[in-house]
């Protein structure tokens, strides 16, 4: 799939912009605080529906403006697909696909599928299990929205269970209605997590083999706080949720939270059996961020029969010169949108681009 054209109204430093850009690799250059990530934000909210920078649409509009406006063309095995989005500092935002409304959030999943890959993403290692859970969440709702309404649903059941917890201030009560309910949902998270994660724990660790010439292993392992085995199925899962669940009463009456569940799981990665996050160098931690955004390019490749969108968003200067080269080596057949200060560092010359000179929320084309 690949994005022909965009259009944004009235979008953060935007007043009015269309481009139409190149089916292989565009990029986009100008100084700091100019308008580049902007669009990259704008083509990431036509795939997710939310910003990978905030949780508040009000932001993304104008700062003198009420509404936004953004248009995406795509193009995809199966025809063209139109994505619109109005966004309001008032009201919650409407999307259309192909000029029908969209009822749900959620329907908005698989039209679009992006990779994208920020400095941010080395919270991936870095940070906390939170930003673990979000990365794994964000990835398995792209190409299955069922999980989406999944998730969706154990976070209510949680917050309400949580909430009865918090209300009993310490005495015993009977949960026993939420903790199927609950258990049921987490079994599928789980479940599904755990499928995830084998496979791009497998692609990952092919391109970290390649990256690091043989000389690196990295290993992707799903850690939950549930004891489920390889072979487990859906049903196991729920029993052995259950039983934990009922192990730790006491304990979650004491902390007035549920401790264990798929909002308590974390990753484990680690290169030659050491866990990353507390032994390997930055650039060991940075290889194994672009090892598993390459992983997930050919995960989706190989879930929904086309490479998604890659959005490169002030990376290429993070990476020593033959780590950018073999990302560059690896793009021939994927649309890249590029993000940088300096033009001169990157060297595209082989692959067919064009490139967009941004300044002050405007756009100049150079092919
Ligand atoms: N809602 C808004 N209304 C108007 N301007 C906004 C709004 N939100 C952000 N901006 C402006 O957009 C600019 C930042 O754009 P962007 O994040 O795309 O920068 P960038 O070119 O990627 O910069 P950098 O190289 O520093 O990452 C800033 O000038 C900021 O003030």
């Amino acid at each position: 799939m690949y994005l022909k054209e965009l259009k944004l109204l009235n979008y953060r430093n935007y007043d009015s912009l269309h481009i139409e850009v190149h089916p292989k690799l565009n990029i986009i250059v100008g100084e700091n605080a100019q308008g580049k990530t902007n669009v990259i934000e704008a083509i990431y909210l036509c795939a997710i529906g939310k910003s990978f920078r905030t949780n508040k649409d009000q932001e993304l509009v104008k700062l003198d403006k009420k509404q936004a406006y953004i248009k995406a063309i795509l193009e995809k095995a199966n025809g063209e697909i139109e994505i619109e989005m109005k966004l309001d500092k008032e009201e919650k935002k409407k999307i259309k696909v192909n000029r029908i409304p969209l009822i749900k959030m959620g329907e908005l999943l698989g039209n679009l599928n992006v990779v994208i890959f920020s400095p941010d993403d080395l919270k991936i290692i870095k940070g906390g299990p939170v930003e673990r859970r979000r990365f794994i969440d964000n990835e398995i709702c792209q190409i299955y929205p069922k999980y989406y309404y999944h998730l969706n649903q154990y976070n209510r059941i949680l917050q309400q269970r949580n909430k009865l917890l918090k209300d009993n201030r310490g005495k015993k009560i009977d949960l026993d209605i939420w903790n199927h309910q609950l258990a049921n949902v987490g079994a599928f998270i789980i479940y599904n997590r755990r499928k995830f994660i084998k496979r791009i724990g497998i692609l990952a660790k092919l391109m970290h083999r390649k990256i690091t010439d043989e000389i690196e292993s990295l290993e992707i392992i799903y850690d939950s706080s549930i004891p489920v085995v390889e072979k487990d199925e859906n049903n196991d899962i729920t029993e052995k949720f259950l039983s934990e669940l009922k192990r730790t009463c006491d304990e979650e009456i004491l902390k007035k939270a549920t401790v264990v569940g798929p909002h308590r799981d974390d990753l484990l990665i680690k290169i030659n059996n050491m866990e990353v996050k507390n032994y390997g160098s930055q650039g060991q931690q940075r290889t194994a961020v672009l090892s598993l955004k390459m992983a997930e390019l050919e995960f989706i490749k190989g879930e929904v029969g086309e490479y998604p969108i890659l959005l490169l968003d002030d990376v290429m200067s993070e990476l020593d010169t033959n780590r950018q080269q073999y990302l560059i080596n690896n793009l021939k057949n994927i649309q890249t949108f590029i993000t940088t200060t300096i033009i001169e560092q990157l060297k595209t010359k082989e692959i067919n681009n064009r490139i967009f000179y941004v300044k002050k929320g405007e756009i100049r084309i150079k092919d």
